[in-house]
């Protein structure tokens, strides 16, 4: 679904990402972890077309996309989530999603449509608000909400752009257990029939979520496979006990 080859970002000299091929297969939940400074960030923003790599080609579903812009991608079903908050707090649930939906439909936001019109959005808002487990909090200002809550409308606004792929940057971050064991279930739920590539620190989520795991590390590749794989690597050991992880 996503591959990237010979992917490398050098800022003013310094190689943050070196030569990293990564595979992700369509249907899975892929970590990328590894420990401070290993690249994660910087990979994931060129995987998002956040930032433009200096080598490398990256192609999604078969297509080329290295020079494509982020809402290029998105509008090929490669949505980014969760870094940068789609929830605008003084809007109810049912209106940040039904705006996400008139993002897709590139409506822009177009504040002067009728209530009429946006009405005709609200089945279909619904559905999505349901399916994130936020029924009862349809008319609750997103300001009102937890944390967790918080983050789960972030997915149902991300869901309604109907994306193919997701791609999350530290969904866990900030999150008491609670929410983390609510999340990390719904994070499974909608990975049925999507791809999902994520970001995560929390390495009890990653052994639990992923069916596939790309360690980083000094910004290239450690090691890969699945959880078992990789966590007794002795490669990997070293590199999260040499540089501290969090
Ligand atoms: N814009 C930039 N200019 C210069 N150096 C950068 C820039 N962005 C990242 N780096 C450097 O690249 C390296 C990798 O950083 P990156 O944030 O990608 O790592 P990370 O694995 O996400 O780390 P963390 O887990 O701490 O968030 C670090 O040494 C960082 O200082």
């Amino acid at each position: 679904m996503l591959q990237a080859s010979g992917l490398t970002k050098e800022f003013k000299g310094f190689v943050a990402v070196n030569n990293v091929d990564l595979t992700v297969e369509r249907g899975t939940i892929h970590a990328l972890i590894g420990p401070n400074g290993a690249g994660k960030t910087t990979c994931f923003n060129l995987l998002t077309k956040f930032l433009q790599p200096t080598r490398g080609t990256i192609t999604y579903d078969g297509r080329d996309i290295t020079s494509l812009s982020a809402a290029d991608i998105a509008r090929l079903g490669l949505v980014r989530s969760f870094q940068i908050s789609a929830v605008f707090d003084d809007l109810t649930v049912l209106e940040n999603v039904r705006i996400a939906m008139q993002r897709r439909r590139g409506d822009s936001y177009d504040f002067w449509r009728s209530e009429v019109l946006l009405a005709q959005y609200d089945d279909e808002a619904r559905g999505y608000v349901e399916s994130v487990g936020l029924g009862d909090f349809l008319n609750h200002r997103a300001a009102e909400l937890s944390y967790g809550r918080k983050r789960a409308l972030e997915i149902a606004t991300t869901l309604a752009l109907e994306p193919d792929m997701l791609l999350l940057d530290e969904p866990m971050a900030g999150m008491a257990q609670a929410d983390v064991d609510r999340i990390s279930a719904l994070i499974k739920r909608i990975s049925e029939g999507r791809t999902i590539l994520m970001v995560e620190h929390n390495l009890s989520v990653v052994a639990n979520l992923s069916d596939r795991i790309t360690v980083l590390a000094r910004g290239e590749v450690l090691a890969e496979g699945d959880y078992d794989t990789v966590s007794k690597s002795p490669e990997v050991i070293d590199a999260y006990i040499g540089a501290g992880h969090d």
